[in-house]
């Protein structure tokens, strides 16, 4: 059974995929000094609590945060007595082509994204992903990752606000009623929240039309809803699109020894 971690900035999600769907996922904050044997001690817990009992015999790694890669590393050696695969580490190889600058080490989570992106809906996309950073991955006719767009994510945006500013308090992001906020927390929320409506629509016409062909939208990341709700910006919304990526790759690599 195959186990695929998809470490993020802010939170690494764990999931288990028994050849046909995911049995069970969980996610920890992402620190890098958290060991292996830390790492093992949290998932069997979790897997006995839920009474997982399966054979992990296979691991894939993705992560945007370099430093945490060798204690995955160790604890897939350790526990499961395998070595993991780690996107765009040497040893792995993917079902599709990274056109960008020479020298670029683009997040491994894009890569993830675009390859999933391609197996599920074709080429000509733009995946959004809400993370610690929002990117706009740009996938071309034939599955190649081209570039796209990084912005600060949503809760940086809200975060850096309350840091940077003395009379702004910690503001978790909703859609707000109106624009015109009455209060400092409506206020914060409606810059956010409609700014955000408004750089998504922006990036995406701007993309397509640099493009220059049809392109579909498709989101990723907890707080795409929340902002599909106030208008029609995605075609299609799949929560475990990272995950499916993994399986992707997993399987391409698996098959290529
Ligand atoms: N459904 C949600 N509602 C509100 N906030 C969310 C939701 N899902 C994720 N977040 C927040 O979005 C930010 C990015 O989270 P995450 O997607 O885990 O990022 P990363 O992949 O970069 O680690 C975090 O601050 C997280 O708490
Ligand atoms: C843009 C990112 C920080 C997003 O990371 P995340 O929000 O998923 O934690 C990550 O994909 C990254 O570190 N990229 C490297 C630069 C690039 O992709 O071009
Ligand atoms: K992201």
């Amino acid at each position: 059974m195959l186990l695929a971690i998809d470490c993020g900035n802010t939170n690494t999600v764990f999931s288990i995929w028994d050849g046909e769907r995911f049995i069970a996922t969980w996610r920890t904050s992402t620190e890098w000094q958290r060991t292996a044997d830390q790492y093992y001690v949290w998932l069997s817990t979790l897997m006995h609590f839920q009474k997982i009992d399966v054979n992990i015999t296979e691991v894939i790694v993705s992560s945007t945060v370099p430093r945490v890669v060798f204690n995955l590393r160790v604890f897939a050696d350790r526990y499961f007595n395998t070595r993991p695969i780690v996107v765009g580490k040497e040893g792995c190889e993917l079902p599709v082509e990274v056109r960008v600058d020479e020298g670029t080490a683009v997040g491994p989570d894009r890569l993830v994204n675009t390859v999933a992106g391609y197996n599920l809906y074709g080429g000509d996309l733009i995946v959004v992903d809400f993370g610690t950073a929002t990117t706009f991955d740009v996938v071309d006719t034939d599955g190649a990752y081209i570039g796209g767009v990084i912005a600060p994510g949503v809760n940086l945006s809200l975060e850096a606000l309350h840091q940077a500013a003395a009379a702004l308090p910690h503001v978790d992001i909703t859609k707000p009623q109106n624009v015109i906020g009455t209060n400092t927390v409506a206020c914060m929320q409606s810059g956010v929240f409609w700014g955000y409506i408004g750089l998504i629509k922006e990036i995406c016409a701007r993309i397509k039309a640099e493009h220059g062909r049809d392109m579909k939208v498709i989101s990723t990341g907890g707080l795409a809803p929340l902002f599909q709700q106030a208008e029609a910006l995605f075609d299609e919304f799949n929560d475990d699109l990272t995950m499916h990526g993994l399986v992707v790759i997993n399987e391409h690599n698996r098959k290529n020894i």
